[in-house]
């Protein structure tokens, strides 16, 4: 991040901005010019998938295209999620906000909040859990635990610690003993987040009753709305920009309903990220075959366009991203922990910008419209503009080599230095 002074987030409606608005509409709703686009693309590409699965579906597209009305208004991304206004988080669900040192961060149900489940879902045998203070004082009664407030959740050796490694405590150990003392407790945190990870897991598993089960199974008809099979990703920038049409207006639809319906239940939520506060972790609900199955589709694509990159991607983190007014509203610069990003919009407005990390000259911006999704690269530094109403989600999927990912995970507990926006 430490050039990021030089690139600013613009939030005006410039002309660049409005020509790309105007250009994504045109390739996605004028579909002679859509027609033209996918030729193009299955000129460059002459790839078995295009060919073998897509194909026919774009002469389809084609074919639709010819007595499409191109009129913005007749577009249904436009208006489908006005008939399903999203309740005030803060009414549906008391949720407390509980952090445990260096492992994450959940929001969970007031309800859920017992030594039990503190026990379990933060992997400690004595949960204290403790005010955000100087005193750091202990709340034994959870009845008093305030409603979206912020609490620490500690085991009595954590405790403990806070008070031996005091500053003036840390002022008294040489740097090399600082070093060694950081790096074993970042080792301890790293193999507990993913403990946690996993009894999160299973404590969704067993307790969300999943508003339609047989959304969690990805299928070609998800992917592809029929009449606008246009699978296929557009070529925005020379740096790896691609946009696309993929999935299905009710399948967007379905899973903004799925993700509200979620955080009703007040299962615990992690943060899909260090930036992002809002989102709900899609594998964590039971979606992770299902993006492992967009993997499949997505590989062939990935692997034309980012080489050895995109052939090597085998595995993912899958978020919804959410962002209103008084809470999250935008998103500072940053590059993902993923190899390749896919960033779906999936509802509401918003103005993102992305920017080349190699060359921090390319100053590209991009409209997020319902239904339409962007492709890059996971070192491509990029940041969202600030939303101006209403509600945006976004569905970001984060396609990584594993192997490698772990590499990098345990490397950066011995690496000094800017860390990526990671989870
Ligand atoms: O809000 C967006 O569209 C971008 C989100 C993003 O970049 C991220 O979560 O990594
Ligand atoms: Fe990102």
């Amino acid at each position: 991040m430490g050039v990021r002074a030089n690139i600013k987030s613009h939030t005006g409606c410039s002309a660049l901005k409005r020509s790309h608005y105007i250009s994504r509409k045109m390739i996605s709703w004028i579909c002679p010019t859509l027609a033209h686009e996918m030729i193009e693309l299955i000129q460059l590409y002459s790839c078995e998938v295009f060919l073998s699965s897509l194909f026919p579906l774009c002469l389809a597209a084609m074919r639709v295209g010819r007595n499409y009305n191109p009129s913005i208004e007749g577009n249904p991304w436009l208006d489908v999620h006005k008939q399903t206004p999203r309740d005030k988080r803060s009414t549906l669900m008391e949720y407390i906000y509980l952090e445990s040192i260096g492992c994450g961060s959940i929001r969970l149900g007031k309800q859920l909040v017992t030594k039990d489940n503190l026990q379990r879902l933060f992997q400690i045998i004595n949960p204290i859990v403790v005010e955000k203070n100087d005193d750091a004082t202990e709340i034994s009664d959870f009845n008093l635990l305030r409603t979206r407030a912020s609490y620490l959740v500690l085991s009595e050796e954590e405790l403990d610690e806070m008070d031996s490694y005091s500053e003036e405590a840390l002022g008294k150990l040489t740097p090399e003993e600082l070093h060694t003392l950081s790096h074993e407790q970042q080792k301890k945190r790293l193999i507990r987040t993913k403990n946690m990870e996993k009894e999160r897991i299973d404590f969704i598993k067993s307790n969300y009753q999943p508003l339609r089960p047989q959304m969690f199974q990805f299928t070609e008809a998800t992917a592809v709305e029929k009449g606008q099979e246009s699978s296929f990703f557009h070529k925005e920038t020379d740096t790896g920009i691609y946009s696309f049409n993929m999935f299905t207006e009710k399948f967007c639809r379905e899973l903004i309903e799925e993700v509200d319906h979620f955080e009703k239940s007040g299962l615990p939520v992690m943060r899909p990220n260090s930036m992002n506060n809002y989102g709900v972790v899609l594998e964590e609900i039971g979606f992770n075959q299902f993006f492992l199955d967009v993997l499949k589709y997505v590989n062939p694509f990935a692997e034309r366009l980012y080489g050895p990159i995109g052939r090597s991607l085998d595995s993912h983190h899958s978020f919804i991203v959410e962002y209103k007014i008084g809470e999250d509203e935008d998103l500072d610069f940053h590059y993902d922990a993923a190899d390749v990003t896919i960033n779906f919009c999936l509802g509401k407005e918003f103005t993102g910008v992305l920017n080349d990390p190699s060359t921090h000259q390319e100053n590209f911006e991009f409209n997020h419209v319902k239904g339409l999704g962007i492709i890059h690269l996971g070192e491509h530094r990029h940041g969202a503009n600030k939303i101006k109403s209403g509600e945006r989600y976004n569905l970001i999927i984060w396609f990584r080599n594993k192997a490698k990912r772990e590499k990098m995970e345990w490397e950066s507990v011995c690496a000094c230095g800017s860390q990526p926006h990671d989870h």
